[in-house]
């Protein structure tokens, strides 16, 4: 059990994938898929791997992943357009592509929160304490309301609102203060809670009272070295 005072605490943020649900997990098979099928087109022999997930594209805007991850392996491709279609091999073409199979995951197998997240959802709910959701997936309200907790979120960050407003994507840390500064906090007194490298960079660029890691693949070494204060397995720990 880890020792944690939410009373110490004024709000709580809370990424999305890997978090709350166990989408990063479909986000994942999704990216493998695409990437795998693209590299192999191309007849790149060294495979996309969850290392390659975890190094470039976990918690990053869908086609900031995507660029980062084609960076790694030299390979360069025109930006396009997110109007493009998903057969076309430019940036934004391959990210569409990848978006199409989360879908078709999503509408298949619906999803299910994590019970320990629910708990703690649940427990801070009881303490009126402001909760928002801070995701660079675009497809965040969809996810919240498959889930059936949408409903513990005074604000959903997610990656179209940022896109809309113009505000940096993980690991910059302005998504998350833009939400602090909705739930009418300082970031001195919220705490964040993420399982991506990107997403604990962000929390702890921002100065956050807490930046909680999430171990979910990531690894606590890797969390701890992105700037995690502490390091949990489940959202259950934290009651
Ligand atoms: O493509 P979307 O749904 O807008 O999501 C962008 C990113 O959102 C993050 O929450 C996921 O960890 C990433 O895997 C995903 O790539």
């Amino acid at each position: 059990m880890t020792r944690l005072d939410w009373d110490d605490y004024a709000a709580a943020l809370f990424d999305l994938d890997g978090v709350v649900t166990p989408t990063a997990e479909v986000h994942m098979r999704a990216w493998s898929q695409m990437f795998n099928d693209f590299l192999t087109a191309r007849g790149v022999a060294e495979p996309y791997t969850d290392e390659d997930y975890f190094a470039h594209v976990d918690g990053k805007p869908r086609y900031e992943g995507v660029a980062a991850f084609l960076a790694s392996r030299g390979i360069d491709l025109p930006q396009g357009d997110p109007s493009d279609n998903p057969d076309q091999d430019t940036v934004c073409g391959l990210g569409n592509r990848k978006n199409d199979a989360f879908n078709e995951v999503l509408a298949r197998d619906g999803v299910e929160a994590y019970p320990g997240s629910v708990r703690l959802l649940e427990a801070l709910a009881e303490r009126n304490l402001p909760m928002a959701i801070v995701s660079s997936s675009k497809n965040a309200p969809a996810v919240l309301e498959a889930a059936g907790v949408d409903h513990f979120f005074g604000f959903v960050m997610h990656g179209g609102v940022a896109a809309e407003r113009g505000i940096a994507g993980k690991p910059a840390p302005d998504t998350f203060l833009a939400a602090a500064e909705e739930l009418g906090v300082e970031p001195a007194q919220a705490v964040v809670l993420e399982d991506a490298l990107s997403g604990v960079e962000a929390g702890a660029a921002g100065h956050f009272g807490l930046v909680i890691g999430v171990d979910r693949g990531a690894g606590e070494q890797a969390l701890t070295g992105a700037g995690a204060t502490l390091v949990v397995e489940d959202l259950g720990e934290l009651l």
